[in-house]
């Protein structure tokens, strides 16, 4: 009790203490001779400052990096570089790639929470691990498979929206669109009917809550000092991180004694066994199940997170551009071949099944729109490298063995040298030429997915479930905030979520159409 609330920062005294050795030691390092390469600038920031800022990180972070394209914050213990310079990334992720890596410091801070999964191993570990997921994505049953699953998801999704816009209420969108996320990655995943989007799975939502504080409890490590502390004293958010993993693991690990048993009952369902990735890492012979748990986690984090905080902001942006609202449902009707007429009496699972392949390649500024709100809320906003051994950076910059360069696309979304004075406004048509072809921006300048050899394996993946879920959403209804005012923050953890619910209006798209019709504007 007494070592928690020194430890708090509502102590002056710790703060007092904790300000003073961190200037100290920050003075002290940034003053040793180095013999190779400038110095970064020593901007007026510190691994405290950061903490301090916490909550508006990226702002922080974004605020400096419109001074100063690379700059470094001092810490005691690990100095950090943060960039937003193309080059310097493209050196770090692909050019020289073999000097760049999670590193110790990486793994220790996530193992809690990761265990050994790709996201926090190097060298042969990463590479076995790459080799044998990437051989699953590459697996066309699983992208077809991956298909069915997200259709019949989203019209869940679908259907509560109708009942929400009968009854003139608001949604959470935020909430339903993760749980729908959780549900598809679940299925598509392990095999398993999560079902929290129905709201019958208590369970599934204790998960899910202890997965996201958990994953915002990690990520804190990297801003507050005292975490190794806090852990061995079992005190703050550490306790809290501590009792969340317990609650992630039992989970796990029961669904993986669930998947063993229904593995022996099938037998001879070879369709059972080849469908989903839990199934294909099961059948590899005496593998460890604390392996598996780590692998189970990842792709829990990779695959719900990401697309439901892209799609929700992505919401967010076309309610507040509702003329690009209207130009993607539009382009939705067109490649579906959907008249008003018909959009009156067809319901979601109905206009589900329009959405063929064929289609959804035609859907070039959907595609462009959703590219563009994940330069904007890229999911992954830093992204750090430990540097193996001594190095120089493109820029000039000297950057020292152990030290950790971080590559930062939320920042890099933002910067007007990068996309020009427009850079914070939302405009799908930045992505499509002259031609009306969806133009590709470096992978070094639109950093979300990473690049080079780590690049992101689920980019294609989750184009799909993207374009599927907004395509039939978008073609069904129109959505609108319900407080046109608020301006939503995020919540800093591993994925850019949003601090709190965002409630919206969804109503019927063929009622906001025949009304845009009767005013003599042109909808098809
Ligand atoms: C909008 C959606 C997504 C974005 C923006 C995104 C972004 C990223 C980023 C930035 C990384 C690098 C992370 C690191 O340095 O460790 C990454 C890696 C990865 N992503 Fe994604 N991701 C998305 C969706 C997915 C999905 C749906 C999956 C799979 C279900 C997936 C699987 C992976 C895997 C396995 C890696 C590790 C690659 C490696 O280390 O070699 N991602 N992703």
């Amino acid at each position: 009790m007494m070592a928690t609330s020194f430890l708090s920062l509502s102590n002056p005294m710790f703060i007092l203490i904790i300000t003073a050795l961190v200037l100290f030691l920050s003075v002290y390092i940034y003053n040793r001779p180095q013999t190779k390469g400038k110095k970064y600038h020593p901007i007026p920031g510190t691994k405290f400052h950061q903490f301090i800022h916490f909550r508006r990180l990226h702002h922080y972070m974004t605020d400096l990096a419109v001074k100063y394209k690379t700059y470094k914050i001092y810490s005691p213990f690990n100095s950090e570089i943060y960039t937003t310079d193309p080059a310097n990334v493209e050196y770090i992720l692909r050019t020289n790639f073999e000097n760049y890596g999670k590193g110790p410091f990486m793994n220790h801070t996530l193992k809690d929470l990761l265990g050994d999964g790709i996201f926090t191993v190097d060298g042969d570990e990463w590479r076995e691990q790459r080799k044998v997921s990437s051989h699953e994505f590459s697996k066309k049953v699983l992208r077809d498979f991956s298909g069915v699953v997200f259709t019949e998801n989203t019209i869940k999704v679908g259907n509560i929206l109708l009942e929400a816009a009968n009854n003139n209420q608001t949604v959470d969108i935020t909430d339903l669109f993760m749980k729908s996320t959780t549900d598809s990655i679940f299925k598509v995943g392990f095999g398993i009917d999560f079902d929290n989007v129905s709201g019958s799975n208590e369970k599934g939502a204790i998960f899910c809550r202890a997965f996201d504080d958990a994953n915002e409890f990690v990520l804190r490590r990297f801003f507050d000092l005292s975490w190794k502390i806090q852990k061995f004293f079992n005190i703050g958010p550490e306790k809290e991180l501590r009792k969340n993993i317990k609650i992630i693991d039992d989970v796990i690990y029961k669904l993986i004694d669930t998947k063993m048993e229904q593995m022996k009952d099938a037998k001879h369902d070879t369709l059972l066994k080849k469908q989903d990735l839990l199934s294909r890492f099961l059948q590899i012979p005496n593998i460890d199940p604390k392996y598996v748990r780590d692998i189970v986690v990842t792709f829990v984090l990779a695959g719900k997170d990401p697309i439901a905080t892209s799609l929700y902001w992505f919401i967010y942006e076309l309610c507040k551009h509702p003329q690009i609202q209207d130009k993607v449902a539009k382009e939705i009707r067109e490649a579906t071949n959907m008249s008003i007429q018909e959009l009156e009496s067809i319901d979601v699972a109905e206009f589900a099944t329009r959405m063929t392949e064929e289609a959804l390649d035609k859907m070039t500024y959907l595609h462009a729109a959703l590219t563009e709100t994940i330069r904007l809320y890229p999911a992954l906003s830093m992204d750090p490298k430990t540097c193996f051994s001594d190095d120089v950076l493109p820029d000039g910059g000297f950057i020292k063995k152990g030290e950790v360069v971080v590559y930062m696309p939320y920042a890099m979304g933002r910067m007007k040298f990068l996309w020009g004075d427009d850079a914070l406004e939302f405009k799908p048509e930045r992505w499509i030429d002259e031609n009306g072809v969806f133009h590709q921006a470096s992978p070094f300048k639109f950093t979300a997915f990473q690049a080079g050899p780590r690049t992101c394996m689920g980019r294609d993946f989750a184009y799909r479930q993207m374009k599927i879920f907004s395509s039939i959403l978008l073609g069904c209804f129109t959505f609108k905030l319900s407080d046109e005012r608020k301006i939503p923050n995020y919540r800093v953890m591993i994925n850019l979520q949003m601090d709190g619910p965002l409630h919206v209006y969804a109503s019927k798209r063929y009622e906001a159409d025949k009304s845009e019709n009767s005013k003599g504007k042109d909808v098809i």
